[in-house]
């Protein structure tokens, strides 16, 4: 198994084969948390005016908006899995538009990577051991980073991880959280960006491994980009 690690839309643009898409602050952690509040599917919508044209279309759609770490104004929801946390997402489609994640997913869907799924640290273990399971011949792994056009660490680290699961490396994911409180989550403990990167957002960010499905792309009837869940023990078990 070849292991690429890229970053960025750029590196979104070079992905080939299994594809693991990582926005841990904060779009595919809150992917992962809709999903265990018992979202149906998710649409990852890279256009803001297109995301809203679904919206017209499904209005039942729970519809997350950010532009700039923000909500977006007519949105249901910005982009905090804390905020998702305290909603029902039970038998509802989600259509969900932020700066990186989604923009990532649009960007390697374009550039044909074969397969794709979302990456956070909160279900890490188990994207490593669905790629495991898949055994593809290459795999890459994208850090999506700021607006998908600054290197951040809490991406870097969640490659990082998924590459050693992928190798049997030892990685000191504990250590490298614990380094990130002061190393690129400060967003979440300035009073000034409150309203924007809420403090309860970072715990929910950081729990790595709190989840054991896997959020994997795939089209709708009408071609569209789509997430669904993916659960074990369907793959789990030959891992
Ligand atoms: O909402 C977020 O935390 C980020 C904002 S940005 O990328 O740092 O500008 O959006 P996301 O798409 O989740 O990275």
């Amino acid at each position: 198994m070849e292991i690429r690690v890229f970053e960025l839309l750029e590196g979104a643009k070079k992905a080939r084969g299994l594809t693991v898409v990582i926005d841990v602050f904060r779009a595919f952690t809150t992917e992962c948390y809709a999903f265990s509040e018992g979202a149906l599917w998710s649409w990852p919508i890279a256009r803001l005016e297109d995301a809203f044209a679904l919206k017209k279309r499904y209005p039942d759609a729970v519809f997350l908006g950010e532009r700039g770490g923000a909500k977006v104004d007519g949105c249901d929801l910005g982009n905090s899995p804390y905020d998702v946390t305290k909603t029902s997402f039970k038998g509802k489609a989600m259509i969900h538009s932020t700066s990186a994640g989604t923009q990532g997913i649009a960007a390697a869907a374009k550039a044909g990577a074969e397969e794709i799924v979302t990456g956070s640290l909160v279900n890490a273990r188990a994207v490593a051991a669905y790629i495991r399971f898949r055994n593809p011949s290459v795999v890459s792994i994208v850090a999506m980073g700021k607006a998908g056009l600054t290197s951040t660490n809490e991406d870097l680290i969640c490659a990082r991880y998924i590459e050693a699961l992928l190798k049997g490396e030892a990685y000191d994911i504990d250590g490298k959280i614990a380094w990130l409180r002061n190393h690129g989550a400060e967003q979440f403990f300035d009073p000034a960006q409150a309203d924007i990167f809420p403090t309860e957002d970072y715990p929910l960010c950081v729990a790595h491994d709190r989840f054991n499905f896997v959020l994997r792309v795939c089209r709708d009837e009408a071609g569209r980009l789509m997430i669904r869940r993916a659960d074990p023990p369907e793959w789990i078990e030959r891992t």
